[in-house]
């Protein structure tokens, strides 16, 4: 009995031991396998891609850029950003564009925020309105990004949404949002840079921070500010993904589809 449980001990002490040393993988390792599997599991040889924009979206371009090398796949590549179209080029990838390419087969993006139904936030990085524009010209729009983007509902863990604006109406719309909605608005500064930050497009972004969430009814709301005048474009992207890869800290791939 008594060598059963010495057994019994040191098995445990084991398994604590290889456990609390399992390599948990970072964040950036997990954006990259989400990157390489969508870019595996959704390029195929003659087709027009939509470029996303983001960190995550470099290991899928770069993921891209080895594959159209190595099986000689002809892929025209439409950015959503400035950074996206230097990405496509630095990679030696060929760079289309919507008005000769306005039917894209599929577009890849990253995501703030994700919820089950893979209604996302977008416009962390202040691209949202060509992401937008791109998704919504493609057949499919797939979400690559590490876990902590895999959320129950949005603004879950996300606490901002970011909406551009035309520069000469955002106080207006400040105003207008946080009487309708509640919570602050705020004009995102540009970083080494004095004053504002301004997007791609030359507008402005205010992100609009709340406590708890603003609606369960994220569609509506999106609609309702869509309709102020001077809100260009909003970072909510609703029934617009129709699958996610998320990389796990385990190095697994958690794939969703609605
Ligand atoms: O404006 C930025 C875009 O919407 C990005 O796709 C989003 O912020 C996710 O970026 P990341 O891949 O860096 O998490």
């Amino acid at each position: 009995m008594l060598l059963r449980n010495k057994v019994k001990y040191t098995f445990n002490l084991i398994r604590l031991f290889s456990q609390v040393n399992q390599p948990k993988m970072s964040l950036e390792s997990a954006k990259r396998i989400a990157a390489e599997r969508a870019i595996d599991n959704h390029v195929k040889d003659n087709i027009v891609l939509g470029i996303g924009s983001g960190s995550t979206i470099v290991y899928g371009v770069q993921r891209l850029a080895e594959r159209v090398r190595n099986e000689n796949l002809n892929i025209i590549c439409i950015p959503t950003s400035f950074q996206a179209k230097h990405l496509i080029l630095d990679n030696g990838l060929t760079l289309g564009e919507l008005d000769k390419n306005p039917v894209l087969d599929v577009a890849i993006d990253g995501a703030d925020e994700c919820d089950i139904e893979l209604n996302c936030i977008k416009g962390g990085g202040g691209c949202l309105l060509q992401e937008k524009i791109v998704a919504s010209c493609a057949k499919n729009l797939i979400i690559v990004a590490d876990h902590t983007k895999n959320s129950q509902y949005l603004t879950e863990r996300y606490k901002k949404i970011p909406i551009e604006v035309s520069p000469i109406a955002y106080v207006p719309i400040k105003t207008r949002i946080e009487s309708l909605f509640g919570g602050d608005l705020k004009l995102r500064m540009g970083v080494a840079k004095a004053g504002p930050c301004v997007t791609d497009n030359g507008n402005f972004i205010l992100d609009w921070f709340f406590e708890g969430s603003p609606t369960t009814d994220f569609d509506g709301i999106n609609r309702e500010i869509m309709m102020i005048p001077g809100v260009v474009d909003t970072g909510l992207f609703i029934g617009m993904a129709r699958k996610a890869y998320y990389g796990m800290a385990d190095g697994s791939v958690l794939e969703k589809e609605v």
